[in-house]
């Protein structure tokens, strides 16, 4: 062999890998600007649905995103996928998918629960999950058509087979109602799985993020599960208070953790829906508490110390505002 030969391929390979770590971080960047713009327009406004409104219609900037968030995702997070499937969000939703529907997870469930009573029967179509993708961009369940019947939607999708929705006002109504790519109704208690995958870290609001829960409850069929993968590279305890904050207030609208894994980059977390007692409606100023409780560290960023200290059980480090849930390859420097 020809050692100068050898020499230049390794140097060649290295120099690839460097272009596409750098290509990578430049997404990063487009992505990571765009949600500190969105945090820096609520911040002025005080206003979310404004701020929202005036990010809805930059629609130059809303298309940018789509694309990077598609070339980071298939080109760049898809080689951690293949050199090691556990770090996958894809796999993680598809392995508990088929387990919780297909295998013995509900059942386990229903068991847990004592009840005595008649459970119905999980009655699935062509023997497939109906899953609602929420903020799907480029629709990674694609693959898994024979498992999984995937609607998927996006604000700005990056590819045309994915359905344009706004899911922060989008209606919930009796059926589905959808006119040329864009869903103009969902439909209530119609999905066995709704995904928020790398979703709610998008809203500058916890608001916002307790708004689109509560819409998963309601277009959730009755032990239907609503999956949330959140992005954190760090160790799983680190961020524990507010994954422990989620579950309370998800808990309160009959949304039951029943699973929780720490992946090398992410949150995967599983929620059941369960009936809710009726009698205990939820008053507007429980909702309220409630929504406070969907908090991410960057919610706190740039902060007086004054209103930092209200929030007596919410303290952060500086390290832990300035990378909040955005640590995930590419996305932490
Ligand atoms: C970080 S990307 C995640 C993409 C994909 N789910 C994944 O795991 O790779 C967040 C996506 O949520 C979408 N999104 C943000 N707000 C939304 C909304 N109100 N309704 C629907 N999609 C939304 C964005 O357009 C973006 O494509």
């Amino acid at each position: 062999m020809n050692p100068s030969v050898t020499s230049l391929d390794s140097k060649s390979a290295i120099n690839a890998s460097c272009q596409q770590s750098n290509d990578g971080k430049i997404l990063a960047g487009i992505i990571k600007g765009v949600h500190r713009r969105l945090r820096q327009e609520l911040k002025e406004s005080g206003d979310s649905e404004l701020a929202w409104i005036k990010h809805c219609r930059n629609k130059t900037q809303l298309k940018e995103y789509a694309k990077s968030m598609h070339q980071l995702a298939t080109e760049h997070w898809e080689q951690l996928r293949e050199s090691n499937p556990d770090t996958s969000r894809i796999n993680w939703c598809l392995t508990f998918l088929l387990n919780y529907f297909l295998g013995n997870g509900c059942e386990i469930q229903r068991q847990k629960l004592k009840l005595n009573i008649e459970w119905p029967k999980l009655v699935l179509k062509d023997a497939k999950i109906s899953v609602l993708d929420v903020g799907s961009c480029y629709n990674p369940f694609n693959e898994y058509s024979k498992e999984l019947d995937v609607l998927p939607i996006d604000l700005c999708p990056a590819l045309e087979s994915v359905y344009q929705c706004d899911f922060l006002t989008v209606p919930v109504g009796e059926k589905n109602i959808i006119e040329d790519q864009s869903i103009l109704v969902l439909a209530s208690n119609s999905f066995h799985c709704v995904v928020f995958s790398f979703l709610l870290e998008y809203f500058p609001s916890s608001k916002q993020r307790w708004t689109c829960c509560e819409k998963a409850q309601q277009l959730l069929m009755e032990e239907g599960v609503l999956l949330i993968i959140t992005p954190d590279s760090k160790a799983a305890h680190s961020n524990s208070k507010v994954m422990r904050s989620w579950r309370e207030a998800l808990d309160a609208i009959g949304l039951k953790r029943i699973k929780y894994e720490k992946l090398l980059h992410a949150h995967c977390m599983a929620f059941r829906k369960t009936s809710v007692d009726p009698s205990q409606q939820l008053t507007s100023q429980d909702r309220e508490c409630l929504a406070s409780k969907m908090y991410i560290p960057q919610d706190f960023n740039n902060q007086s110390d004054s209103e930092h200290e209200e929030k007596d059980d919410i303290k952060f480090t500086e390290e832990e505002l300035a990378e909040g849930f955005t640590y995930l390859p590419m996305l932490n420097e």
